[in-house]
């Protein structure tokens, strides 16, 4: 099921003329002192309920920005969001909701608190017997909360798109819903001087994924979309390392351009423009949530242990994309082709090495003995027939794992 794609029609075929339905709602307030604009585009009179995570939001100034930019406004708060959002934390929240009669969502935080507030905006108006179906069984979302965000970390795209992913138990799963989309995001790039380099490193590698997830697959005759794509790689790729040079700076001292390139990249590498009209992927995602449902990995971190172990598998489906990326991205145009495919691959993994995420699953303290275990998820969740052909089966995925150990 491509997950992360909210058009059906997106999927397995191979026509130049892919139909499309591109509808993006979220006003996007880019830049410096945007949060202070937000009472702009909250409905007068909402009761606002604010989501946060653990707390940086308090450290950096950004609740207190939040706090200023809503003093006209009766709100309540919710913190402690966990990175991979919990199902049973999210529902407390769904409970204030109702109990406070909110009627507008403002998540601060990354994309787990955005991914948090989407499903707390579906499951306060749910009218069946457990929200949960809402992930589990795919039931759609027929009524949601407005809801917006103001992004603290360039990652996950969540800020622009209608995707949501929500963690109980060994259970990582997500839902898509044009409902909730947020209504307006802030991206303030000063917002990011706080993040520690695990959270920049992981923010480049799931943008440059979601990239590739949309890229990677076979020719459709989509130059306009293809060309996208490569600038957001070139973009990640260029500024990824120059931010992780920055972190732990004081303000005066950070590369405003360099954060808000990489902000712009993340969002427009998954506010579902780029994927539109082309084939796409997510093997590497829904693969990659197992990991982190079994082994705790940041959903980052399970992105740079899959991608260049399925492009290694998938080098035959993928062949044209996989020259075309090697020559456009890499500057690969010259000799003998399976060596051009083979340094595209071991460039896009010293990229990740570069950014300081592992590549390989051992380097996290797991062995073979895992492989059985995630194999059981994968086929538990349906994930049986993956990638932009429905031809990554259990046996593919089993091959791409042990080979990522
Ligand atoms: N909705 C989507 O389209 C989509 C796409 C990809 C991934 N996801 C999901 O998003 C989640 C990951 O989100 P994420 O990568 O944005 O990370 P995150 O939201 O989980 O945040 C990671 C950590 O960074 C901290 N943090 C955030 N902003 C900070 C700041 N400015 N300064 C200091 N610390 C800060 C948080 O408190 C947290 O501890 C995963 O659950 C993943 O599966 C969603």
């Amino acid at each position: 099921m491509p997950v992360f794609s909210d058009h059906p029609g997106d999927k397995n075929k191979e026509s130049a003329v892919n139909n499309f339905d591109y509808h993006n709602p979220t006003r996007i307030l880019f830049g410096e002192g945007e949060i202070a604009n937000i009472g702009n585009y909250i409905p007068a009179g909402s009761k606002v309920m604010v989501l946060y995570g653990g707390g940086s939001i308090k450290a950096n100034g950004v609740y207190q920005q939040v706090s200023d930019a809503l003093a006209e406004f009766d709100w309540v708060e919710h913190g402690g969001i966990s990175p991979n959002p919990k199902y049973d934390e999210l529902m407390a929240a769904v409970k204030t909701v109702k109990e406070q009669q909110v009627d507008f969502l403002l998540a601060v935080g990354g994309g787990s608190v955005a991914d948090g507030t989407k499903f707390v905006a579906a499951a306060a108006h749910f009218e069946g017997q457990d929200p949960w179906d809402i992930l589990a069984k795919q039931v759609p979302v027929t009524r949601a909360l407005p809801l917006a965000t103001i992004l603290t970390l360039p990652a996950t795209g969540s800020e622009a798109n209608g995707n949501s992913v929500v963690t109980r138990g060994e259970d990582k799963l997500a839902f898509n819903s044009p409902l909730v989309f947020p209504q307006f995001s802030v991206l303030d790039p000063t917002t990011t001087y706080t993040l520690p380099a695990r959270q920049v490193a992981n923010g480049v590698v799931d943008a440059f994924v979601h990239t590739i997830e949309q890229y990677l697959t076979y020719p459709v005759n989509s130059p306009i979309q293809d060309r996208f794509a490569e600038s957001l790689l070139l973009t990640l790729i260029e500024e990824g390392p120059k931010a992780m040079a920055d972190v732990g700076k004081p303000a005066e001292q950070q590369n405003y351009d360099v954060r808000a390139n990489i902000m712009w990249a993340a969002t427009l590498a998954l506010n579902t423009l780029i994927g539109k009209g082309v084939p796409q992927d997510w093997a590497t995602h829904m693969i990659g949530h197992e990991l982190t449902a079994v082994l705790g990995l940041d959903h980052a971190q399970t992105l740079a242990v899959v991608l260049p172990n399925l492009m290694q598998a998938q080098r035959q489906p993928k062949r044209e994309k996989l020259l075309q990326y090697a020559e456009r991205i890499w500057g690969l145009n010259e000799g003998d082709e399976e060596t051009r495919i083979d340094v595209a691959i071991a460039n896009t993994r010293a990229f990740f090495e570069t950014m300081k995420v592992k590549t390989r699953i051992s380097e996290y303290g797991h062995g073979a003995e895992v492989v059985d275990t995630l194999m059981a998820q994968l086929e538990r969740h349906g994930m049986v027939k993956l990638g932009e052909r429905g031809d990554i089966d259990l046996g593919r995925s089993r091959e791409i794992l042990e080979a990522a150990l």
